[in-house]
């Protein structure tokens, strides 16, 4: 296993999972927490481009995206300190997955599909890859998006947590890892 230099402690925290699952909301409020700046890949993407998003994958493409992505945390990953909130398909990208790994602490927000799926509606406009699929087809994206989240170094199941409670046992968590491995 490659190990770098940065302290433990000090790594930077990566939160993945599927769309929706609180990656953006929970990154925010963890960071907020821990006094450590937060960094939303997408929203540092739609900054960059002053579209959102859906105008991205639109006027430029998803491959165009996906590539902007890739650099962001390719840099990001290599600070220290930092909390990181990727978007649900960065880690199809193998380069993103092993930057992640390599480097930061990975936490999964999990979140079983029944609880999603009452998300949806307020998903569809801010997610390109959800538009124009049945909800079978998006069923079955979601299952399958289960297998590039397997590799992680912490994982929740939020069915049941605001989040409030999801930030808590985040930090909890991270606390406790910090001692153990201190
Ligand atoms: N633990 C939670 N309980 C209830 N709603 C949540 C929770 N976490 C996030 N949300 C809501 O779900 C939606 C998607 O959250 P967001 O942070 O944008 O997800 P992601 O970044 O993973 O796509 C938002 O409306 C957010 O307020
Ligand atoms: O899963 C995906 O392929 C995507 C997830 C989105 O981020 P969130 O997971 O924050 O919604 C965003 O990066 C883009 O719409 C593509
Ligand atoms: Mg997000």
């Amino acid at each position: 296993m490659i190990q770098n230099s940065v302290p433990y402690k000090e790594k930077s925290i990566v939160f993945i999972g599927f769309m929706g699952s609180g990656k953006t909301t929970i990154g925010e409020a963890v960071a907020k927490k821990l006094y450590r700046d937060f960094i939303d890949i997408d929203q540092t993407i739609e900054s960059e481009y002053g579209l959102s998003v859906t105008e991205i994958f639109n006027q430029y493409g998803e491959e165009e995206f996906r590539e902007r992505e890739k650099a962001l945390i390719k840099k990001y990953s290599l600070h220290r300190l930092k909390v990181i909130s990727v978007g649900g398909g960065a880690f199809l990208q193998e380069e993103i997955r092993n930057t992640c790994l390599e480097n930061c602490i990975v936490f999964f927000l999990d979140l079983s599909w029944d609880s999603w799926k009452d998300r949806l509606d307020i998903l569809v406009e801010s997610r390109p890859v959800l538009q124009g699929r049945s909800i079978d087809d998006i069923r079955e994206l979601f299952y399958n998006r289960k297998g590039i989240y397997a590799l992680h170094n912490s994982k929740l199941n939020t069915d049941d947590l605001n989040v409030e409670e999801v930030s808590q046992y985040v930090i909890d968590s991270l606390k406790t890892s910090w001692e153990l491995y201190n």
